[in-house]
């Protein structure tokens, strides 16, 4: 049982007898102690007590959800971490829960498309001095971006060096110089990368071109939850033993259990432990593991990148912008260029998203709420001079945040992208969920909460095995047994 003080798992005396043995084991109920309530931890954690495990779930914040978190100071939900289920389809791991929940979606985005593509978003661009760009600009230079992204995938497939996407932007322009763009076009060139970089929560100079395609793309494009997330971890966290305040410091494994510890001295004793913990705060070494981890998981977490995106939520008691879903700003530099989500379109409240990501992100996190705020406004106001204040505002600090310390993992130059699974494989009893160590779809919820039930699989078939109770489960769950598919004989 996991359990508060400073106990530790039961011990087997040498002399112990087999029959005793025999009896402990079928006594005992397996127990696992999860660390980090964001979706990944609470996946697992479901999936853990669902199958009868003894669960307690440690999380260092007075809330659950991490890098979910619906606001409702407003009167109505905005999400200040994720809001878009990437892949409107039946194979998202999360689309049974919520189909199940009845929760509405709203499609931003066509098939297999990423964020920064054009197609089926309404955009309305802007220069700084307020003037809109024509349409068939912005849908033209999409396709330039495009085009060259095509050509950096044959650039990057040339080399047998790892470059950034910066660095093949100048190689592709380089090459065909027709596709550098000047004056107006190439402002809103600017933009699109500015949207790759807000895609990524990092500047084009870090992210790997060999890496940035290798996640995987759901179909049915990219949804804005209208509700918020909040109902998907309010469901799955129902019924769990959730310790709120709780910051772990101390992780010991032994062949027989772990010990973990946290900032106010509590310790839990459990069979395993599932560490649901941000690539941030793994990379801040806050964690003491005991024993060390070894040199190829660290260099996992040191390796993996992690980058910042940031929203600051404007609230205006009416709505005085274009009925499109994104506003944008266009400038000489993508650092320069700006964009806001329209939330009316999608929930019909007076919202617009301002989103920067990478460097200005960082830059405007050493700013107070209130200049932010007003940074944020400053942008919109280039768009629209007549644009009336905001009557209320947050600000997401993702990076700076000791519980997150950034936003989510990306590929960076240099680095394989197999970190990902470094970074999940278990170490004895210590398994590892969260964002950063799905391969397929890392920055993601989904891809949090795939992991999460992935660890909680890998968690209960070790401890099962380990008290020989998987052998039993397998007798009576499946007594007639299907012959393998042996190919070769
Ligand atoms: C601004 C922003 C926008 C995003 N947009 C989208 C989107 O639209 N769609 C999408 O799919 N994804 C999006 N993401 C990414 C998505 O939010 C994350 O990939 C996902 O929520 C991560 O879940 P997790 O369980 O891995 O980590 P987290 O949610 O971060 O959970 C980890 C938990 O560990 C806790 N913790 C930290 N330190 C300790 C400690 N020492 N002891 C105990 N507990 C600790 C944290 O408080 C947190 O609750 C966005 C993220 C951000 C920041």
């Amino acid at each position: 049982m996991a359990s508060e003080g400073k106990t530790d798992p039961p011990q087997l005396n040498k002399d112990t007898s087999v029959s005793t043995l025999e009896r402990m084991k079928k006594k005992r109920t397996p127990s696992v102690i999860l660390i980090g309530a964001g979706m990944a931890g609470i996946a697992a954690a479901r999936t853990l007590q669902d199958a009868s495990f003894q669960v307690v779930l440690l999380e260092s914040r007075d809330r659950i959800g991490g890098r979910v978190h619906t606001d409702y100071s407003f009167g109505f939900p905005v999400d200040l971490g994720a809001s878009w289920l990437h892949g409107v389809c039946k194979e998202n791991p999360l689309a049974a829960v919520i189909g199940r929940l009845g929760l509405p979606l709203y499609r931003t985005s066509g098939d297999n498309s990423v964020l920064y593509d054009h197609d089926l978003e309404s955009y309305a661009l802007f220069d700084k001095a307020g003037n809109q760009v024509p349409q068939e600009l912005v849908t033209k230079v999409g396709e330039t971006f495009e085009h060259i992204l095509e050509e950096i995938c044959k650039v990057r497939d040339e080399q047998f060096e790892d470059m950034s996407i910066s660095q093949a932007f100048s190689i592709v322009f380089k090459r065909s110089p027709e596709l550098r763009l000047e004056g107006i076009a190439h402002n809103v060139l600017q933009w699109y990368l500015c949207r790759m970089e807000g895609w990524f929560a990092a500047d084009a100079e870090t992210i790997s071109a060999k890496c940035w395609d290798q996640e995987e793309l759901l179909p049915g494009g990219h949804g804005l939850m209208v509700r918020g997330y909040r109902p998907v971890i309010n469901t799955l966290s129902k019924g769990l033993d959730i310790r709120l305040n709780h910051r772990v410091n101390k992780i010991v494994r032994r062949y027989n259990g772990v010990k973990v510890t946290t900032e106010k001295g509590d310790t839990f004793a459990a069979d395993a432990a599932v560490i649901a913990l941000p690539l941030g705060v793994l990379k801040s070494g806050t964690i003491e593991f005991e024993p060390k981890l070894p040199d190829w998981k660290q260099e996992a977490i040191n390796d993996l990148g992690v980058g910042i995106e940031n929203k600051i939520i404007l609230n205006f008691d009416n709505v005085f912008w274009p009925n499109v879903e994104f506003l944008g700003v266009v400038a000489e530099t993508s650092y320069g260029c700006s964009y806001f989500l329209n939330l009316h379109k999608a929930t019909n409240h007076p919202v617009l998203v301002y989103m920067p990501a990478g460097q200005l992100a960082r830059d405007i996190e050493k700013m107070s709420d209130e200049s932010a705020a007003k940074f944020a406004f400053s942008q919109l106001q280039k768009i629209l001079p007549d644009a009336s204040s905001p009557i209320h505002y947050l600000v997401s600090r993702w990076g700076s945040d000791i519980n997150s310390l950034g936003s989510y993992s990306y590929d960076i130059v240099n680095k394989p992208h197999d970190l990902y699974e470094r970074l999940r494989v278990p170490l004895d009893n210590l398994f590892f969920a969260g964002e950063a160590t799905s391969t397929s779809y890392p920055g993601s919820v989904h891809g949090a909460y795939s992991t999460g039930l992935l660890a909680a699989e890998d968690c209960r078939m070790r401890v099962l095995e380990r008290y020989g109770e998987l052998e039993h489960e397998i007798e009576e769950e499946a007594p007639a047994s299907v012959p393998l598919l042996i190919s070769r004989m």
